[in-house]
């Protein structure tokens, strides 16, 4: 089965249409806003109306009240809801009977006994994303271009599907995913040219090599 793949953090148009025609099976809208990727709800809206019926739509969150989520919602249509904080599986729950929308929950891994958080979560997600685990004290949760030891995940029966993320660029995403045997990757900082300014050429190559083509 192929590899899916999503694109993280887009932000324009041709961003977003090198995503789609390269055939990204889902795409990062970023509502975090101190992160240089970061839309408003209403031009991730204006985004998505580009390519009706295209890759899934994710709503990356950070900690989000109801009331940003209602009110990304209402403007920016998704199909999947992407936590990236501290949400707790009880907070990830109400979100997912609230919102009536699958959810994806990230998980910073950097030793064998971070996936325990597997067990708690399963029965109250869809899907699982698996990152490095942010630098002390830096601005970001996500998207900070690092890897993490990809060995960690093999041999792993994850029972959701889900993603390897973390410093991933087309040149090292094969490798990753045979290493960490993942069903998907996430990518964001390695299809960029510069901090936030996603690269065309870039999506297409990580695309290509995720996908073995
Ligand atoms: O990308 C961001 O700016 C971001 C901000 C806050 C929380 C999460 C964020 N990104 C999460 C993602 O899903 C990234 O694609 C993932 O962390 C991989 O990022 P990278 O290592 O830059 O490819």
């Amino acid at each position: 089965m192929s590899v899916e793949v999503k694109i993280c953090g887009i932000r324009d148009a041709e961003a977003l249409d090198a995503a789609v025609e390269a055939g990204a099976d889902l795409i990062g809208f970023v509502f975090f806003p101190p992160s240089p990727r970061a839309v408003t709800p209403a031009e991730a809206g204006a985004l998505s109306a580009r390519h009706a019926g295209g890759p899934v739509r994710v709503g990356l969150f950070v900690d989000p009240t109801d009331e940003q989520l209602a009110a990304t919602l209402a403007e920016a249509p998704l199909g999947l809801i992407q936590l990236h904080g501290e949400e707790t599986p009880d907070r990830a729950a109400a979100i997912r009977a609230r919102f009536g929308l699958p959810v994806m929950k990230a998980l910073g891994i950097g030793a064998p006994e971070d996936l325990a958080a597997v067990e708690a979560f399963a029965p109250v997600v869809d899907r699982f994303l698996f990152d490095a685990k942010p630098p002390p004290g830096g601005p970001l949760p996500g998207g900070n271009a690092q890897p993490f030891e990809w060995r960690l995940m093999a041999g792993h029966a994850i029972p959701r599907p889900w993603l390897l993320a973390g410093g991933l660029t087309p040149g090292n995403v094969a490798e990753a995913i045979r290493t960490a045997q993942a069903p998907g990757v996430d990518v964001s900082s390695g299809v960029e040219r510069a901090r936030g300014v996603k690269d065309p050429a870039l999506i297409r190559a990580f695309v290509s090599s995720a996908k073995g083509r």
